[in-house]
């Protein structure tokens, strides 16, 4: 038999919006994904396996064809970068923003900005193009901490309903970037695996559309 597909799915939040989909395109986990400490599974498939990793670890996945296909939150697609990935669809699940954020009522002040982030590609592409001088410091989380501790005067993360930045006395600033979940193939298993991968592509697609249909299409 031909080597499987393999799958990657970012763990957390957006897994719990992938199922459904996949579910819909056909492909379903042959037991529970949280039931176990197990990294690989096999599906209802022959031919496609999932693997479920951190949501930062799937374009590295795929880039390198460790996983033929994955889904990825665009900031995450954004920060890493997209060499070596087609971007065939947007799952529109897991929709959030990535802006500046300061403490409430303060204006973001001095000439040398501080910023603490842990999407340090983005913040620095992002003030460079706004003509700001930046010093950008990396954090792994918690990023809401950094201003109230005087560590940077602004942060650079992911906004949905507010609730983080207003329960930390902060208020979001600049957008960035409008942010859904993708799905992303690896370019040489695009060629090689073509005809494996378009009816899957094609199934995925068919879910969002009935599923998340976009509010914005027009008729
Ligand atoms: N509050 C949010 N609302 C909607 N989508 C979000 C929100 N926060 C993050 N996301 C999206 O979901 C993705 C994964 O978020 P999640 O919080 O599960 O992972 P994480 O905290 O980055 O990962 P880890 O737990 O591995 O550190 C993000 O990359 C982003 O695209
Ligand atoms: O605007 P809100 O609706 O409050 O959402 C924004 C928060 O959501 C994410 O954190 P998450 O809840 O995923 O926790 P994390 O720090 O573990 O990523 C993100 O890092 C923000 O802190």
């Amino acid at each position: 038999m031909s080597k499987p597909l393999i799958f990657a799915l970012s763990k957390g939040r957006i897994l719990e919006e992938t199922l459904p989909l996949l579910a819909d395109a056909g492909i379903e986990p042959a037991e529970p994904l949280d039931k176990s400490r197990k990294l690989l599974f096999d599906t209802n498939l022959d031919n496609v396996k999932l693997v479920v990793i951190r949501a930062v670890d799937v374009p590295t996945y795929v880039q390198l064809g460790a996983a033929d296909l994955g889904v990825a939150g665009r900031d995450v697609l954004l920060e890493h970068g997209v060499d070596g990935l087609y971007e065939p669809l947007d799952l529109r699940i897991s929709r959030c923003r990535l802006m500046t954020a300061g403490i409430e009522g303060q204006a973001p002040g001095r000439a040398r900005r501080r910023v603490a982030t842990k999407f340090v590609n983005v913040a620095r592409r992002y003030y460079a193009e706004q003509g700001i001088q930046a010093e950008v410091i990396k954090l792994y989380g918690a990023m809401e901490l950094a201003p109230l501790m005087n560590l940077a005067d602004e942060i650079v993360d992911i906004v949905d309903t507010g609730n983080t930045l207003r329960a930390n006395g902060m208020a979001p600033r600049e957008l960035i970037a409008d942010i859904t979940t993708r799905l992303v193939v690896n370019k040489a298993s695009m060629t090689m695996q073509h005809e494996r991968l378009m009816p899957l592509i094609e199934q995925l697609r068919h879910a969002v559309e009935v599923r998340n249909p976009d509010a914005s299409a027009v008729g």
